[in-house]
């Protein structure tokens, strides 16, 4: 048995997918990106006059798909250190690897606690954006921050 888990709190699914499906005492979260729940546009992307994206803000968008991750976790009554093994996919390692790094840091600072870790440098992702992040966290019953 397993339970598909949606939310508004966390971008639209760009296809027919859930956010997350619990298993067990496991919860798998579908990749998700930095797209704005609300507004579904991607923070910090600046597109030119015929709407092609000319800027991006890999800060912006790693601190928003921290926020999107965060939302799912939430509904499924999971939280952030309940994380145990994510996935990051990058558009661009060579020039936004430092950033999303730093980041990470700040958002996971105990090593005792984070989650493992692949990152992964990729052609291209959907919606468009530059990182996306494929998570996996264990349901303990309680949610925690
Ligand atoms: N998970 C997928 C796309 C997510 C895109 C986004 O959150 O912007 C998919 O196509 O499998």
């Amino acid at each position: 048995m397993s339970e598909a888990i949606r939310t508004g709190n966390a971008p639209r699914p760009v296809g027919l997918y859930p956010h997350a499906r619990r298993v067990g005492d496991l919860l798998f979260l579908s990749g998700v990106g930095p797209r704005d729940a609300a507004s579904n546009a991607v923070p910090g992307n600046v597109h030119d006059a015929d709407g092609r994206l000319i800027a991006y803000d890999i800060e912006l968008q790693t601190r928003s798909v921290f926020a999107n991750v965060r939302a799912v976790l939430q509904a499924s009554g999971a939280g952030w250190d309940d994380l145990v093994d994510v996935t990051v996919y990058l558009t661009d390692m060579a020039r936004d690897f430092p950033a999303y790094n730093a980041l990470w840091a700040e958002y996971f600072p105990d090593i005792e606690r984070a989650p493992c870790r692949t990152t992964l440098g990729i052609v291209a992702l959907p919606t468009p954006i530059a990182i996306e992040l494929k998570c996996v966290a264990r349901l303990r019953g309680e949610a925690t921050e």
